[in-house]
């Protein structure tokens, strides 16, 4: 006989995931904030010898689907696969879970309830009465903290019963439910007044103040004169801490790959390697390489911990409250601030993230305008040239500090940018009224250090690096082609820089930069390597050991001060990369929104460069 397979509900944010991980011992994206998980994911839980497949659904208010991701949940509930559903609660609003419960009684025959958060209630002063509670739904009930790893055990001794189909519901109670459903409207409010009872009657508050604390907090965070400043200070504090802290280690092991690149051609040369898959290999796959992991790994291992410390904290949905306004404003959903912070870390993650939004014009806004937050593959970018041009390639504290400022107003104008073309859009090809919803505030949590940081170095850190190391190995060897064979006196490289080169001055580029930015459709993370190798292949050697050296490198191919501007706002202006794109597609299923997608933010980009060309030569600025 197969596996038994079970399905984790509940209602958004209640931890059916972290229940999910500490049983499967899987790592589904787990955070502080409603709307987490999209999909579905199984995973195996053994319990004394015997296996059970779990599914993590997407959180759920109903089953009366309002939503793409409340479909999914629902739609895999009732279907055959699904032989029993855990309903995770949430111990500090139970009523709600309870609603839910309720509803997934009706549907389904085999539920155990699981009431989580268990640790978050005992220290707000609510108790519950697992056994009355118990009594009153006539199913197995079962406290658990999951984060702690706290009750599942009996979680799982509860769902085993499965196995001897003693896994049953009261049926006086199951009769009672199915004869409410006959009369559809009726049953919804006869569900809510059941909730309602049964929480009164198994809930006691013992501390009325429990959550003073977190209202105060939300009102210094959230209101007029104190959010936004905070979250601009935040955002710096974080870019400072990212450039400040991965500084010293980008050097290390910039002088450490170049030490190995040294042995690396001895050793070539004694075992008479010929020359030309020596520079394939070491000028070409090896240097490429090199440059992504020094320049992206720092920076990286440094920012996600601290966005996830944030996310985890519950800071997330704050500044989607902060901004909603805004958005509502421009047309388009509050939501789209959770979206839009997820692209900070990956586009097609924030892509895929749209599914919380329900309105598809408004997820359609979200989705045309991800890209203007710059992703990890385009800090690095930023901040070298930032710190290059317009800092001073001291490694001060004050430098770092003003590099952070610069940074942050970059990631502001990409902000207001989501602003202006989110209106735009919802005034022309999208035009439609915004949508109202209720944010939900969840309660501020305390990040568990230790796990964030190993989860956001290995799911995130490491993830994105080894997608980065995929791409720049081949593109490495390509570049490296089409910089060594010649055609006449030129490279190919030479040749092609050259056709586009006429179109890339009038943005105040050349044609090695917005070639380096045509081949970084790949994986932006390849954008600095690349140019970096179209400059070498019409230089002498040079090894990237310091900013320094890059920046000579740069002012020796002609770069001024508005070059690195129209670099900045290229950046974060155009096309957005490859898996991007893929994942628009595979949310849209249309191409004429993914072309969409491509184009504006590139008309955009090529458009505001020529602007800024245009003016700083008629003003003689250059
Ligand atoms: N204190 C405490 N925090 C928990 C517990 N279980 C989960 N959390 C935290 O609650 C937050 C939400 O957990 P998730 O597992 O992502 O919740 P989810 O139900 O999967 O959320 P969605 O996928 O958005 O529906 C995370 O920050 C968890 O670390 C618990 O038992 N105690
Ligand atoms: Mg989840």
């Amino acid at each position: 006989m197969g596996r038994h397979v079970i399905s984790l509900a509940g209602n958004p944010n209640v931890g059916k995931s972290t229940v999910f991980n500490q049983l499967t011992g899987l790592k589904q994206h787990t955070g502080n904030w409603p709307g987490k998980t999209v999909g579905l994911a199984e995973g195996i839980a053994d319990f004394k010898g015997k296996s059970y497949c779990l599914v993590d659904l997407p959180g759920t208010y109903s089953l009366s689907s309002n939503s793409e991701e409340e479909e999914v949940a629902q739609a895999f509930i009732e279907s055959d696969r699904s032989e029993a559903t855990v309903c995770v609660c949430d111990a500090t609003s139970l009523e709600r879970s309870l609603n839910l419960v309720l509803q997934i009684m009706q549907a389904s025959d085999k539920v155990v309830v699981c009431v989580n958060l268990i640790d978050e209630a005992r220290r707000k002063g609510i108790h519950i009465d697992i056994e009355k509670l118990q009594y009153l739904l006539g199913v197995p009930v079962v406290a658990t903290a999951a984060r702690q790893n706290e009750g599942l055990d009996d979680l799982m001794a509860a769902l085993s019963k499965i196995d001897s189909g003693t896994l049953k519901m009261n049926p006086y109670m199951k009769e009672a439910l199915v004869s409410l459903q006959e009369n559809p409207e009726e049953n919804k409010l006869a569900l809510l007044d059941r909730a309602s009872a049964i929480a009164n009657d198994v809930v006691e508050i013992t501390d009325e103040y429990y959550n003073r604390r977190d209202r105060n907090l939300d009102k210094i965070l959230t209101q007029k004169s104190t959010g936004i400043p905070i979250m601009i200070l935040l955002l710096i504090m974080v870019f400072w801490l990212t450039i400040q802290g991965a500084n010293a280690p980008s050097d290390a092991l910039a002088t450490f790959f170049a030490i190995i690149g040294d042995y690396l051609n001895q050793f070539a040369r004694i075992i008479q390697m010929p020359e030309w898959l020596r520079g394939a290999l070491i000028d070409g796959i090896y240097n490429v390489l090199s440059t992504v992991i020094s320049v992206m790994l720092p920076p990286m291992a440094i920012f996600f911990p601290l966005f996830t410390l944030l996310e985890d904290f519950g800071y997330l949905p704050r500044v989607a409250f902060n901004l909603d306004k805004y958005f509502a404003r421009a047309g388009a959903c509050g939501k789209q601030a959770l979206t839009m912070c997820m692209g900070f870390g990956c586009n097609a993650a924030g892509i895929v993230g749209t599914r919380i939004i329900n309105s598809p014009r408004e997820k359609l806004i979200a989705i045309v305008t991800n890209n203007f937050v710059p992703c990890n593959g385009r800090f690095p970018i930023l901040i070298s040239i930032i710190t290059m041009f317009f800092v001073g390639s001291s490694v001060s504290l004050g430098g770092s500090f003003l590099s952070a400022i610069l940074l942050a107003a970059t990631v502001i104008l990409g902000v207001l940018t989501t602003f202006w073309i989110s209106q735009l859009l919802s005034k022309t090809i999208l035009k439609g009224v915004p949508s109202s919803f209720t944010l939900e505030l969840p309660p501020y949590r305390k990040p568990q250090v230790g796990s964030v940081i190993v989860r956001s170095i290995f799911d995130r850190t490491l993830f994105v690096l080894w997608r980065a190391i995929l791409v720049a190995a081949p593109a490495g060897l390509v570049i490296w082609m089409l910089a060594n064979i010649t055609i006449g006196d030129y490279s190919l490289l030479t040749r092609v820089t050259d056709v586009i080169d006429p179109f890339a001055r009038l943005m105040g580029l050349d044609g090695t930069i917005l070639m380096a930015f045509i081949l970084g459709l790949l994986a932006n993370e390849i954008v600095i390597p690349i140019m970096v190798m179209g400059y070498l292949s019409k230089s002498t050697l040079f090894e990237f050991e310091s900013l320094d050296q890059f920046k000579n490198l740069l002012l020796n191919n002609g770069w001024t001060w508005l070059t690195a501007v129209n670099m900045i706002l290229f950046t974060i202006y155009h096309w957005p990369c490859s898996t991007t794109l893929l994942t628009i597609y595979k949310e849209t299923k249309s191409s004429k929104w993914t072309w969409i997608s491509f184009l504006v933010p590139t008309l955009m980009g090529v458009s505001v460069c020529m602007l800024t060309t245009f003016l700083a030569h008629s003003f003689n600025l250059v």
